[in-house]
């Protein structure tokens, strides 16, 4: 490997688990970018009111996204992330209900009191979900409802109308970006599989205590830079060709450069033109890219004069809202501001919607929840649309999905669209960027896994559904 170059294409998190995975040996590493900063999706931007960089939309990761964790402790990025135990549920009558695991009963069981306290949920509606919680749980599930659309398995499952809005969708549509009409049975299964039946961490979510990007544009790359690669920001790559036995890249400025291995760790949409029509043709997924159905993510940020709640973030059911997420009190402008960003995701129905009126509105649902009185003024508001923000799963998707590996040593795609079984996320995103490293690593013989295992299964989930059994994509 020593002296062997790698051109990674795409400075998003799966761009940047390449890196970190092959920084581990003795490459000579290069990262292209075509924006200024890293991070891709992940990112932040900086409007000239605000001093600090704002996120372009509020990520959270969960307990269960050990790849995406484990890069950030071997990039040493922990502190960047504060960890949330406890959830808040608002309902539509401005009622908190927190969701808290007990401290000592193990997974599954463990969620079962916080469920009971959700009590905008009927009793029936309980019974009803925990039935098609169990019936969902066993592995066989994967096969007996394989090409199932969740809505409609939901239905069959007898779940009312009022817990497939207050429960099913909360968590799903959030997760796989897209209405449950559109998912997949077996992407809504894993939600909830590795979400909250198999090991008591799983549920937990990590925030972001900085911007998106001084996490992964100044501290990932420092910690990456100390190990030897190189970022080229604002350098997109226009296509890529082999000759010889290497890669020929050539740059949108019209320089070109050859490797031993290439990396594409772009979004889907921008895969295809990346290769030559002779590369191209080794990865025939790539020509069923368009079917892939992109879904909008909407966040909202608003500056008000007071503050709305003391929470750090909240759930809001019944309303257009889906979560929000409390920043506290920021500078602004020559005042104090109070900073509240509220993410929406399939935001399909607010294309066309002016964003002071979708900003007022929201605004409206935020003090209806938290019933805050005298109501806050809006100092500000911004809407962030990004309409390919993530693909939806739906049951189609995974065989659109290529793997990482492809036929020609040294070349392999990444991104959180590619082969990993996750949808759409930083968790995917990173495990593609480990697989797309293994498959680099075969070809010089080295054949261990680089990323990190799933939490493992309770022992209870294994016992009650085998759950643990089921086919392990590593
Ligand atoms: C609004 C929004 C909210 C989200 N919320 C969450 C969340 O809460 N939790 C979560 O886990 N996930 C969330 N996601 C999903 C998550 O952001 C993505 O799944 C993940 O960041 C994708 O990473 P990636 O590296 O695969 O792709 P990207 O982040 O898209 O990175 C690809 C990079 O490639 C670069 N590029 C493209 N073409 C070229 C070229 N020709 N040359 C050089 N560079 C190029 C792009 O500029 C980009 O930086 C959200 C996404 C969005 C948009």
């Amino acid at each position: 490997m020593r002296g062997q170059r790698v051109a990674i294409v795409g400075g998003g998190l799966a761009g940047i688990a390449v890196a970190e995975a092959l920084s581990r040996f003795p490459f000579e590493i290069h990262l292209f970018e075509a924006k200024r900063s890293l991070g891709g999706r992940a990112g932040a931007y900086q409007d000239p009111d605000h001093p600090s960089l704002i996120d372009r939309c509020q990520h959270v990761a969960m307990g269960c996204c050990t790849n995406f964790l484990g890069l950030c402790q071997r990039l040493e990025l922990e502190e960047c992330f504060r960890r949330d135990t406890r959830l808040h549920f608002i309902d539509g009558d401005g009622k908190a209900h927190p969701f808290e695991a007990s401290s000592w009963l193990p997974a599954p069981i463990h969620l079962a009191g916080a469920f009971r306290r959700q009590t905008y949920l009927s009793k029936p509606d309980q019974k009803r979900i925990a039935a098609a919680l169990w019936e969902m749980a066993p592995p066989s599930a994967v096969e007996k409802y394989a090409g199932r659309k969740m809505h409609d398995w939901l239905i069959e499952q007898l779940q009312s109308e009022a817990s497939i809005r207050r429960f099913w969708e909360i968590v799903l549509v959030s997760a796989l970006g897209a209405p449950l009409t559109e998912v997949s049975f077996v992407a809504a299964r894993k939600v909830f599989v590795d979400g909250f039946l198999r090991h008591r961490r799983a549920y937990q979510i990590y925030v972001p205590r900085i911007p998106l990007q001084d996490i992964f544009d100044v501290q990932a790359a420092q910690r990456l830079g100390e190990r030897g690669v190189r970022f080229h920001r604002q350098s997109p790559v226009r296509q890529v060709a082999y000759f010889n036995s290497r890669f020929n890249v050539r740059f949108g400025q019209g320089s070109e450069a050859t490797f031993e291995n290439f990396i594409a760790a772009v979004p889907w949409h921008q895969s295809p033109k990346l290769f030559s029509p002779i590369l191209k043709n080794l990865m025939p997924k790539l020509d069923n890219v368009d079917e892939i159905d992109s879904s909008p993510i909407s966040s909202v940020h608003l500056w008000l004069d007071r503050p709305l709640t003391k929470l750090p973030h909240a759930v809001l059911l019944d309303r257009t809202s889906q979560w929000v997420f409390n920043h506290g009190a920021r500078q602004f402008k020559q005042t104090t501001g109070h900073y509240y960003q509220v993410v929406i995701s399939a935001s399909h129905d607010l294309a066309g919607v002016k964003h002071e009126e979708l900003s007022r509105h929201i605004l409206g649902e935020l003090v209806g929840a938290f019933g805050s009185q005298p109501a806050p003024y809006l100092l500000d508001y911004q809407v962030v649309t990004e309409k390919q923000a993530v693909f939806a799963a739906t049951p189609s998707m995974e065989g659109l999905r290529p793997t990482q590996g492809t036929i020609l040593p040294g070349l392999a795609l990444a991104g959180d669209w590619t082969k990993t079984g996750w949808p759409s996320t930083m968790e995917g995103a990173v495990r593609s960027g480990y697989l797309a490293a293994e498959a680099i690593l075969r070809k010089y013989d080295y054949h261990e896994p680089v990323g990190d295992a799933d939490l493992p299964v309770s022992l209870l989930s294994r016992m009650l559904w085998g759950l643990g059994k089921e086919e392990r994509l590593r």
